[in-house]
């Protein structure tokens, strides 16, 4: 299979080169870029530098709809919206990694994001991948909205519960910590150095354009659910989310139920694993890898429900995901190109 990479010079585009060198059935991976046509991408990205030099190619619409099977766009918020229609429409295969196609409104869109995205015919053609969860549709699809790295997180932390009616409708908070690379490698007076090191930030509060994303997902599960606290903190480190969800449990539940609910719900999923009384993930635990490791409490004081989940945003939160849907699409084994531990220390 022929693949392209439009936005293979940012973080989220290298990650998944890194997974697409190695990958089984793809046999060619060509580079695109807004700003670097014709320059090697080891200018960029020296440690990317492998069996010869990869070439970074002009966007010409024309030449990836007719040399490429699937594209995918690991670009800025405004980017893909303008430019998928055009290889959808030929019949090629996309999988986006930003927001443009996440949310069914549009309207929803363009408060959130503040700015346009594309018509409601590739809104509604859209298939949204948090790929434990949405398979049978991501089989059939030819235009993949990958999800965001802290829906991702927090969604496969919450799906139990929520689809199972065991917590009160209104009562969801997600205490969310990310890692830098979550903004992606353009410099910014937030996240340089002397900016994030030795700090915790709390930023976007109650404005997070992921919200309304997590919103949709809860509501399509259980349309009873309300609308959602959910905060987000830069943490100095490279990757890395941690999603800390509480909820108030209808009923008195008990931790052995929990557990055994999350470990059946997630028995047939490669990546996500469901840690034992007591134990709970760290985001090193799954640093490089497409792992979503979940830990839960439950408080019989208060009658609170507790989920950790960690993923690295970089993987399990976007390009290590996009792989995944693009094995479930194309029937390929889920963890093709995928299979590694993550890296620890
Ligand atoms: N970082 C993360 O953890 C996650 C990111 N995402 C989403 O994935 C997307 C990519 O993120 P990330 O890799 O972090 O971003 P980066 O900023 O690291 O990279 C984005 C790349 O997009 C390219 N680009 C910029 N403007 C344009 C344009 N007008 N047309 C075409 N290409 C353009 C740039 O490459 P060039 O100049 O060479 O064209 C740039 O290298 C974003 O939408 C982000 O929100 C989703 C989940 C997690
Ligand atoms: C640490 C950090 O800044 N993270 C980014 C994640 C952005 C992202 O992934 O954006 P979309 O998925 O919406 O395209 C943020 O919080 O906005």
């Amino acid at each position: 299979m022929n693949i392209a990479v439009i936005g293979a010079t940012g973080y989220s585009g290298v990650e998944l080169l890194r997974f697409l060198r190695h990958h089984p059935y793809i046999s060619r991976c060509s580079l695109y870029s807004s700003s670097q046509e014709g320059v090697p991408l080891s200018h960029s990205f020296p440690h990317a530098r492998e069996e010869g030099e990869l070439i970074l190619q002009k966007i010409d619409m024309e030449q990836i709809a007719a040399t490429c099977d699937l594209v995918f766009f690991a670009t800025p918020p405004g980017v893909s919206s303008g430019l998928a229609p055009l290889l959808i429409e030929k019949g090629i295969k996309v999988i986006d990694l930003s927001g443009d196609f996440r949310l069914k409104d549009r309207t929803v869109y363009e408060k959130w994001y503040k700015r346009q995205t594309a018509s409601d015919i590739y809104l509604q053609q859209a298939v949204y991948g948090l790929t434990e969860w949405n398979k049978e549709e991501i089989r059939g699809a030819q235009l993949l909205s990958n999800p965001g790295c802290y829906p991702t997180a927090t969604l496969l932390g919450l799906a139990p519960l929520v689809k199972h009616r065991l917590i009160e409708e209104d009562s969801i908070i997600v205490d969310a910590k990310s890692g830098v690379s979550g903004a992606g490698r353009q410099a910014s007076l937030n996240t340089h150095f002397s900016e994030t090191n030795e700090n915790v930030k709390i930023y976007k509060v109650n404005e997070h354009q992921h919200i309304p994303e997590i919103e949709q997902m809860l509501q399509m599960w259980d349309e009873h659910v309300q609308l959602i606290t959910f905060s987000t903190h830069l943490i100095p480190m490279t990757r890395g989310i941690m999603a800390t969800i509480y909820a108030k449990a209808k009923e008195d539940l008990s931790l052995e139920m929990l557990l055994d609910l999350y470990k059946t719900s997630y028995e047939d999923s490669k990546f996500v694993r469901v840690r034992k009384p007591g134990q709970f993930p760290a985001t090193k635990e799954v640093y490089g890898s497409n792992y979503c490791d979940i830990g839960i409490a439950y408080d019989e004081r208060t009658g609170r429900v507790t989920v950790v989940s960690v993923i690295d945003n970089l993987v399990k939160g976007a390009a290590g995901q996009a792989i995944q849907n693009l094995n479930v699409m194309m029937g390929w084994d889920e963890d093709s190109g995928l299979a590694f531990a993550p890296i620890y220390p």
